[in-house]
Formats: structure tokens, sequence, C-alpha cells
């Protein structure tokens, strides 16, 4: 069994702490927070042993009444691999210290592509990663376009990709976040940074992308458009996003409407959270005019990122193939609407 530690147990590593568990090949060792919380608390409830990742902090958790089962170096020193799910810029300070336990290590988007040795998605670039000690999986948008563009390179090839994302201002947790009633070119620059980030998946690929914020807190929406080396119609990309069971294709019968319903649905559906591991693609808005394609998609950035750190851990140990780990994280996650 794969012992996994994950160190910052928030967003992202709280749902990559349940994503693990559910593996048939992978036990989380425990998680890693720097002060009790709500967070601390349910860690502990649901079985997770808790390390202090602030040894002098650590006092803080036995006033709370929450048991510590040591500091975040035993964690390190006894996993097979840790995922670091700490805040932008943490995981590059925590990097001396996975490199002196020798524990190979994840990191997540907001950390700066050149920490790493592999910046990682499942569907795009698995064998890169195998092997490799330093990982990061990309970002949820950055995630979001790999998806779309890794089969869409394969069938038809891509000539020049436009994007437009339309940003979610913060996490529902995140209340300091805003803006509250505005809508924010962000980075007002061109481009903002994710078209060099998907670049550091697919480095021959030609991406332009303009960013928004605005405020909502469900999900991101991509408005994009990508040039194909040939002429496509819709119907054919329909069927080729039909095979790709991290793509959902919202059918209209489903009227969704909007990141609200889309939310709904996964509730109904009964996902942890709410929680939609896939892109979710309007089936009505692929369209096509001579080589353009077009569509819209919505993205949750709280959880398309975790079923990439399942097979993202199981690359850098060699532990399975691409199609084996997609298989077999898809299964477990219940991933497929
Ligand atoms: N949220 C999102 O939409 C997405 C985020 N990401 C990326 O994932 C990473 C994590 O983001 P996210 O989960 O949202 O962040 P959160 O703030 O929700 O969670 C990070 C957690 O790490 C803990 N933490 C802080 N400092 C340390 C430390 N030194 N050691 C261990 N734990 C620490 C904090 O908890 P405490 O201090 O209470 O222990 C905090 O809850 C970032 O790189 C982000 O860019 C990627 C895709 C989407
Ligand atoms: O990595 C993310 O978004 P990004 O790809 O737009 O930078 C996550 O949604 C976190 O974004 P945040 O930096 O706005 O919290």
């Amino acid at each position: 069994m794969i012992q996994v530690a994950i160190n910052g147990y928030g967003t992202i590593g709280k749902r990559v702490a349940d994503a693990v568990r559910e593996q048939p090949d992978m036990e989380v060792v425990g998680v890693a927070k720097t002060r009790p919380n709500f967070e601390a608390e349910t860690a502990l409830e649901k079985g997770f042993s808790l390390y202090a990742a602030i040894e002098e902090r650590a006092d803080q958790f036995a006033e709370a009444g929450l048991e510590i089962a040591g500091p975040v170096e035993d964690l390190v020193d006894e996993a097979d691999v840790v995922v670091d799910a700490t805040p932008s810029g943490i995981g590059a300070e925590n990097k001396a210290m996975y490199e002196e336990y020798d524990t190979p290590a994840l990191y997540q988007g907001g950390e700066d592509a050149d920490l790493v040795d592999v910046s990682f998605n499942a569907r795009s670039n698995f064998e890169d990663a195998v092997d490799a000690d330093h990982v990061r999986v990309v970002s949820c948008n950055t995630t979001g376009l790999s998806r779309v563009l890794a089969p869409l390179r394969e069938a038809y090839g891509v000539e020049k990709v436009r994007a437009t994302l339309v940003r979610r201002g913060g996490d529902p947790g995140q209340t300091s976040r805003g803006p509250i009633n505005d809508i924010l070119p962000n980075p007002v620059t061109i481009p903002s940074h994710h078209g060099p980030d998907v670049e550091t998946i697919f480095d021959d690929l030609d991406i332009d992308t303009l960013g928004m914020k605005v405020p909502a807190t469900l999900m991101h929406m991509h408005s994009l458009n990508v040039t194909l080396s040939e002429e496509v119609d819709a119907s054919e990309v329909r069927d080729l996003f039909a095979d790709e069971s991290r793509l959902f294709l919202i059918p209209e019968r489903m009227d969704i409407d909007g990141s609200g319903k889309l939310k709904e649905y996964a509730m109904d559906a009964g996902r942890p959270r709410g929680d939609i591991w896939e892109n979710c693609i309007w089936e009505e808005s692929i369209s096509t005019v001579g080589t353009d394609l077009y569509l819209f998609q919505g993205i949750h950035q709280e959880s398309d990122v975790v079923p990439e750190n399942v097979d993202a851990i199981r690359a850098v140990l060699g532990a399975a193939d691409a199609e084996e780990s997609i298989a077999t994280t898809d299964e477990t996650m219940g991933i497929g609407l």
C-alpha cells in the first residue's frame, strides 16, 4: 500500500485525503495543519492522524483538546509520497524538508512551475512524471483547459487557442475574498498566467488567455475558441468529448443554465461536498465555424484537481500507467456524471 502524507488540510488537501482513502492501493498516513479549527476537528473525526505543521504551535492543539501524532517531519519521513496542499508559496518553503527525508512531493497550481521537475495533468502528460521527485499538479483552470486540449490535439491537431476565463472571486469558505460588486479584468495584463501555465503541459501549444474575476464562489467559467488543424463537424467533437471520462457534456434536456444548477445537480447526485471533478461543457455550446471550435465550460475549482493528485501519486511512484491509474481513480471516486 502506498503511504500518503497530506501537508495542508484546506480546500484541496481535505478533498485529496478523502480521495486517497478511497483508493485500493493507498493509505493516508496523516494530515498536517498549523492550528486547530473545524477542519482539524473533522480530520480527527474521520480517523486521520493529525500532525503539527509548525512545531512551536503544537501546544495549541492540546489546548483545544485535539490529539497530535507528531511533527510534520515525522509524517513526511513515514510516507512514500507527500501531497503538499498548503497555500501558494508555502510549498516552495517545504521543498527542502521533503528533500531532507527523501520523500517525493506533489505541489499544487499556486506554486511556480520552476519549483518542480514536471507540471502534471493525468490525461495529457502522465508519463512525464514517472519517477520524478517534485511534481506540480497544475491549477484548476489549467487542468480544465488541458483536459479539453489533449483529445483535440490527438484527434485533429490544434493551431491556436484563445480562452477567456471568468474566475470565481473566492471559494465559498473564503470570506475575505472579492470582488463583492464588481467585474475585474484579472490579471489586467494579457496574456493571463493561465496560457503560459498550459504551455508547461504542452510546450508547443499556441495559446492566449484572458482572465476576469467576478462576484461568484461556485465555479469558474471558460469561453473557449480553438482553431483546429482541420475542419471538423461539431457532432464529431461532441462524440470525441463523450469518450473522455473527465469531461461531462451537459445535455440540453437537463436544463442546467449555469454554475448554480450544476452544483445543485452534483448535490442531488450525492457528490461529497457537491464536488464536480469533471469539466462541465455545455453540449449545445460546442460549435464549429470552419476550423474554429467554440464552447463554454464550467470548472469546479475546489475539486477538479483532486483526481489529478491521486493519479500523480501513482505516476511519481511508477505504480501504474496512465490508463490504469485514471480508470482506478475514476471508478473509486465515482467520476463520470
Ligand atoms: N481553492 C482552489 O480553488 C484551488 C487551489 N489550488 C491550489 O492549491 C493550493 C492550496 O489551496 P487551497 O486548498 O485553496 O488553500 P486553503 O487555504 O484552503 O488550504 C491550505 C491549508 O494549508 C494550511 N497551511 C497553511 N500554512 C501551512 C503550513 N506551513 N504547513 C501546512 N499547512 C499549512 C492552512 O490551514 P491551517 O493554517 O489552518 O493549518 C490552509 O487551510 C494552492 O497552491 C492553490 O493555488 C489549486 C486549484 C484550485
Ligand atoms: O489556481 C486557481 O485559479 P487560477 O488558475 O485562476 O490561478 C485556483 O482557483 C485558486 O485561485 P486563487 O488564486 O484565485 O485562489
